[in-house]
């Protein structure tokens, strides 16, 4: 088997928790223990509540997170390890990061030319005029007239500006491209197109792509792999034809049950409570608070993890939902109770 382009092992995140500015006692347990691998050309989709860790585990495989524990290696190499220079070489070379805003992520005050120049300036690579054109080849690998290079890139739309902000991620050709919310902030009108081009480009350069949104059933139209997270832990990874029917995490379940327009729709699953706090994660199974199928062993401990028949399909619980199953009696007298 051929080396991952990047791989977490047993990785933990700890903010100190703030509170009105200032930093208190708590800690904010961001990411525990995560364990995840992303090959060449695969497009691994990040599915999860809002404060579940998906933007930290994004920032840890961009090295833009270090890690309180565990590894990050990029290529067999572990990345915290090396020197900062040959860190940044190595993390502003082999990935590329699309944020959710790019009116925030690119700067308003250069021309796009120079917007796309300016990590072949940094990391100076080739001749002033091979910069110049590869400008001129990125622009027309995301299906921006040449034009186009000599505007600010608040002169022109929402959806060409991201187009630019994914032309400056793949500027010096990486292997992994890292899109967090790539379209969340963009009219419904020109999401698609966004979606086709990362799709397009996926092929054209063989691209590795960690995908994360809060849309889950684009997340599984895009992805070969849905990882989902719960209160910082990654409680499944599943082939994403396998989700929902075949997933076998309650969480992923109750998770894509409230999607519409998914091509097999499962029976919905109500999510019941809210998700505890990040600085007080429950004992044991941190979904336990709001499982239906929850019992003493899950307060106890963390299950290990789980292996399902479908190829590269792990999960951590201790009472995974069986194929076909609903278990729509537990999950009404779990509502009763709460
Ligand atoms: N720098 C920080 N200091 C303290 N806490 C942080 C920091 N960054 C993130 N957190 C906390 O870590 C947890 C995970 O945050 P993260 O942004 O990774 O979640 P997310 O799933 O991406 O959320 P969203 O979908 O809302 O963007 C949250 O509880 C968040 O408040």
């Amino acid at each position: 088997m051929s080396t991952p382009l990047v791989a977490l092992k047993d990785v933990h995140v700890v903010h100190k928790a703030r509170s009105g500015g200032l930093f208190t006692r708590d800690r904010v347990y961001a990411l525990t223990a995560a364990d995840l691998t992303v090959s060449a050309g695969e497009t691994v989709g990040v599915v999860g509540e809002s404060g579940c860790g998906k933007s930290t585990l994004a920032r840890v495989l961009v090295g833009l997170q270090k890690p309180t524990q565990g590894t990050v290696a990029f290529g067999g190499e572990d990345l915290w390890k090396l020197p900062t220079g040959r860190r940044r070489i190595a993390v502003g070379r082999q990935t590329g990061l699309v944020f959710q805003d790019p009116s925030t992520a690119l700067n308003r005050r250069l021309p796009i030319r120079q917007v796309l120049r300016d990590p072949l300036d940094v990391h100076g690579v080739g001749t002033v005029r091979e910069r110049e054109k590869r400008v001129s080849e990125l622009l027309d690998l995301v299906g921006l007239p040449a034009s186009v290079a000599n505007v600010l890139p608040s002169q022109v739309s929402g959806g060409q500006r991201q187009r630019v902000a994914i032309a400056r991620a793949l500027a010096l050709g990486p292997k992994l491209l890292i899109a967090d919310e790539p379209t969340s902030a963009l009219d419904v009108s020109v999401r698609a197109q966004i979606l086709n081009l990362l799709l397009d480009l996926k092929k054209q350069l063989n691209l590795a792509m960690v995908f994360v949104s809060h849309d889950i059933s684009t997340v599984r139209r895009m992805s070969d792999r849905v990882v989902t997270m719960y209160l910082g832990r990654i409680v499944e990874e599943a082939p994403a034809l396998a989700v929902p029917g075949g997933a076998r995490h309650p969480y992923t379940r109750a998770l894509f049950s409230a999607t519409p327009g998914l091509l097999s729709p499962i029976d919905p699953i109500p999510l019941v409570g809210p998700v505890p706090s990040a600085t007080r994660p429950p004992s044991g199974c941190p979904f336990r608070t709001r499982c239906w199928k929850a019992t003493d062993v899950c307060a106890a401990e963390m299950p290990s993890v789980s292996t399902s028949d479908e190829d590269g399909h792990i999960f951590r619980c201790h009472h995974p939902v069986l194929n076909g199953a609903t278990d729509l009696e537990l999950i009404s007298q779990a509502q009763e109770r709460s």
